[in-house]
């Protein structure tokens, strides 16, 4: 009989400057999908997103917070308790790059000691506008434990991965098999990536 797949539910926050593209990695990760004008975000959006790492099936429960100042008081309520926080800033904007460093001293200072966080150099595909470079970004993650990657949303370059590395640097879950509403145990196979996916309230 094949052993149970492990559950582990965990939430993750996108943090970031205004239109550094965080809604759309969401949206490329939870759906496949990018839009040129996507619209900014008010507060916050929830999405959920299921992935298989190895015997386990993570729930991430996401939290794509609004990057306008209006809303950086809002912020502590998404961030807290986060087993995971993504910081993205724009490679063609130095200023969200700075603006992405705050929010990684904020984290630092008042967030959970034990939250996974990634660095996200987004827009990777506009290389001919690059302000920011890699290796000013990787030396920064690294002094401070993060781990780095450049993404593009609008490519799906490291949108995957980003999360995918997530998954693997969560601490251990127990064993808990899946069940459905009636009870059913569900099984699994391994290895692959599940796709179920909601989403609500942009
Ligand atoms: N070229 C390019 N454009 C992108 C990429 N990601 C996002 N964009 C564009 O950048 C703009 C802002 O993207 P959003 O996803 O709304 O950014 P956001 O960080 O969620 O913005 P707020 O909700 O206002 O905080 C949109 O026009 C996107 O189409 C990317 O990887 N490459």
């Amino acid at each position: 009989m094949a052993a149970a797949n492990k559950l582990k539910n965990a939430k993750l926050v996108l943090l970031g400057d205004v239109g550094t593209g965080k809604s759309s990695i969401v949206l490329r990760f939870v759906k496949g999908q990018f839009v040129e004008f996507q619209e900014s975000t008010i507060g916050a959006a929830f999405f959920a997103q299921t992935l298989s790492v190895n015997d386990e099936t993570i729930k991430f429960e996401i939290w794509d917070t609004a990057g306008q100042e209006r809303y950086h008081s809002l912020a502590p309520m998404y961030y807290r308790g986060a087993a995971a926080a993504i910081i993205v800033y724009d490679i063609t904007n130095p200023a969200t790059f700075t603006r992405a460093k705050k929010w990684i001293k904020e984290l630092q200072a008042q967030g959970n000691s034990n939250t996974i966080m990634a660095l996200a150099g987004n827009k990777a595909d506009l290389l001919e506008a690059r302000k920011v470079s890699s290796e000013e970004a990787q030396a920064y993650a690294q002094e401070n434990g993060l781990f780095f990657m450049e993404t593009s949303a609008k490519t799906s370059t490291n949108v995957n991965d980003v999360f995918y590395e997530i998954a693997k640097r969560l601490p251990q879950a127990q064993a808990q098999p899946l069940q459905n509403a009636n009870g059913t145990v569900l099984m699994e196979r391994g290895g692959n990536k599940t796709a179920t996916s909601t989403s609500c309230c942009s």
